[in-house]
């Protein structure tokens, strides 16, 4: 479903992406770590066409996307920090989107639901905390029913309860044979989630591999101790 080739980004003197390559299927949870600074979120960013690689192809269900911007509608994306306009109210936020993607006919509101959001719908965007702005911008990444879900930190902020809300639809949602990309440090998180794990370093793939076939690896039972291990290798 998406092919990364060679990718490869650098800020001034720094190598961010150097080479990337890997391959995403549908019906799969992937989670992506790695080390602060080892390129993450530059690779979701170049997937959403919000940053422009020196050099590598990515694909989308067979098709080149680099420069297009057409195939971002098959996506919904969870950004670390989102970035609202401060003044508009939520309900007006969501009437926006709403308005932008007159193309989606069924809309998928649960979120919306679970999260209480009509309770802030006359919230300025500016006024609300932290934790729910994440669920404002977790409602509006399942909204449209994208086939791609790209959650950075998705429960970085979020409440016990909001995180297992949030950890419950993702799941429903991959038995729909989408495909979800996470990335999260919260080992726990990603073993209740994630089939496969993909390990980036200094812009590179350490490794990609199941959850099951780490642990079988390591003789580990623990996820966190499995990485641990391959990553004092
Ligand atoms: N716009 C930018 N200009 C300059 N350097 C940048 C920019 N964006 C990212 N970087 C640098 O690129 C490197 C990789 O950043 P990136 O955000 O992709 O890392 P990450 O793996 O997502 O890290 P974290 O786990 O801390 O979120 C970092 O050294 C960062 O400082």
């Amino acid at each position: 479903m998406i092919t990364i080739k060679n990718l490869t980004k650098r800020y001034g003197k720094l190598q961010v992406l150097n080479g990337l390559s890997v391959e995403f299927e549908r019906g799969q949870v992937v989670s992506i770590i790695g080390p602060n600074g080892s390129g993450k979120t530059t690779t979701i960013k170049c997937l959403l066409g919000m940053v422009l690689p020196d050099s590598g192809e990515i694909y989308i269900d067979d098709e080149l996307v680099l420069k297009q911007w057409e195939y971002r509608s098959k996506i919904g994306y969870m950004p670390q920090i989102s970035h609202f306009p401060e003044n508009m109210k939520v309900r007006q936020l969501f009437e926006m989107m709403k308005d932008i993607r007159k193309d989606v006919q069924e809309l998928d509101e649960e979120l919306i639901g679970l999260y209480n959001i009509q309770k802030m719908w006359d919230k300025r965007l500016g006024a609300l905390s932290g934790g729910m702005k994440q669920k404002v911008s977790a409602a509006l990444a399942f909204l449209f029913q994208p086939d791609i879900l790209i959650l950075d930190e998705p429960t970085a902020g979020l409440d016990p309860l909001s995180s297992e809300i949030l950890k419950a639809k993702i799941l429903k949602e991959k038995k729909k044979d989408k495909l979800i990309l996470i990335t999260s440090h919260i080992m726990s998180e990603i073993e209740e989630v994630a089939d496969d794990i993909m390990c980036m370093e200094e812009g590179n793939l350490r490794f990609y591999s199941s959850i099951a076939a780490l642990k079988e690896e390591t003789g580990e039972s623990r996820l966190s101790k499995a990485i641990a291990k391959l990553m004092m290798r």
